[in-house]
């Protein structure tokens, strides 16, 4: 069977575990985020408090060569079929677990540093986030403005906020002002800004991988009803790593609380929540086989494929089985409109050389 090339939009980078003790003072590097692995598991501490416990094999199974050495994620790329990635953090993700907006702040500056320096610099098949602070949104928009002249071209926020600044709320105007007038897009990650294990016991793995997609849909309610998108409609978000099915039926769903419930809705908006989601929200998925359908019956087409290399979640080391079953027998437009087309109406790809 031949290959299928596909662009993904969402893998993940696996950086050095000394990034922040090389970069920042001690007083605060000692604070960073940081593993600690013993006969058989690892623990994540950060600003002195343990944030997971995972076991080795777990950890372990997200760690080919690739995930850190650069060289080797594009040999495998080329293998698996995979043109131009989108790249979130992965050390990089607990900054949205901080509490102390200083901290955040300076692990953040250090991440993208580093992330453009030593991995973006490899190839402009590339597309890192860059991470900006999620406690103080002055800090956010000007770290935004420094990752524009670094070459990003997205930012990376946790779908969970912190405690008492929902995404709703006005004091993120100045950051989604900041991404439009920017053409910057911005990123949240599933799994992100709060413990992602909700339940346990029986079943617990399960729920609690459909629940991570919940704060996911929140953060398409809240700046879709808050007037956020409606005000710049120049402002793309993407909810990576949750699948994109559940957003018609979301639309739908916002629309009759829109409709019906007029009598309580403010602010106004100038569009149906359906208008600014079908044109603004764009998600990534990895297997759901309800992914083709949607864009073909439903006419939401804001959907990516995602390999989420180097994750167990993700397609890797089976990337053209899975691109197979999902697209063999697929009108062509919907497949090119899925493994890359998507992705270049938010970002810049370099142009495929012929495989
Ligand atoms: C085994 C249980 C049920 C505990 O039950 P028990 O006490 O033994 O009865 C529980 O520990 C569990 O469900 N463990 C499975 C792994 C997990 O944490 N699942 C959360 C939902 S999935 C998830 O959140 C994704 C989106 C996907 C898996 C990797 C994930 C956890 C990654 C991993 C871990 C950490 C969090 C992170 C980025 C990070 C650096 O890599 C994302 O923020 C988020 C992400
Ligand atoms: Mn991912």
């Amino acid at each position: 069977t031949d290959k299928i090339w596909a662009s993904s939009a969402d893998s993940h980078v696996l950086e050095p575990l000394d990034l922040w003790k090389r970069a920042l003072p001690a007083a605060l590097a000692e604070r960073a985020p940081w593993t600690v692995r013993d006969d058989n598991r690892e623990t994540v501490y950060v600003d002195g408090q343990v944030m997971r416990r995972d076991p080795i094999s777990f950890s372990d199974a997200m760690r080919p060569p690739g995930a850190e050495d650069v060289s080797a994620r594009l040999q495998d790329l080329d293998e698996q079929g995979v043109w131009a990635e989108v790249v979130f953090p992965s050390r990089g993700l607990w900054i949205s677990n901080m509490s102390d907006a200083e901290l955040s702040r300076e692990c953040a500056r250090a991440w993208n540093d580093w992330c453009a320096a030593d991995f973006a610099s490899a190839s402009a098949r590339l597309l890192p986030s860059a991470i900006v602070s999620a406690l103080d949104v002055a800090d956010a928009v000007s770290e935004l403005g420094r990752a524009k002249e670094l070459g990003f071209q997205h930012v990376y926020l946790p779908t969970t906020p912190p405690a008492g600044m929902p995404y709703n709320n006005e004091i993120w105007e100045p950051l989604w002002a900041a991404a439009a007038e920017a053409g910057m897009a911005l990123s949240f990650h599933v799994g992100t800004g709060a413990s992602p294990v909700v339940a346990r016991g029986p079943g617990g793995a399960v729920i609690n991988y459909v629940e991570t997609t919940m704060p996911g849909q929140r953060v398409v309610t809240h700046l879709v009803a808050s007037g956020a998108l409606d005000r710049h409609p120049d402002l793309r978000i993407v909810i990576a790593e949750g699948g994109c099915s559940w957003i018609p039926a979301l639309a739908d769903r916002m629309d009759e609380g829109y409709r019906q419930h007029d009598m309580f809705v403010r602010p106004k908006l100038s569009r149906l929540p359906s208008e600014i989601i079908f044109r603004q929200v764009y998600t990534s998925f990895q297997h759901d086989r309800s992914a083709v359908p949607t864009v073909e019956a439903l006419g939401y087409d804001k959907v990516m494929w995602g390999s989420d290399y180097p994750h167990l979640e993700g397609t890797f080391p089976n990337t053209q089985k899975v691109l197979h079953e999902l697209f063999d027998g697929v009108d062509q437009a919907v497949i090119d409109r899925i493994t890359e087309g998507t992705m270049r109406e938010l970002f810049d790809l370099p142009e495929r050389i012929p495989a």
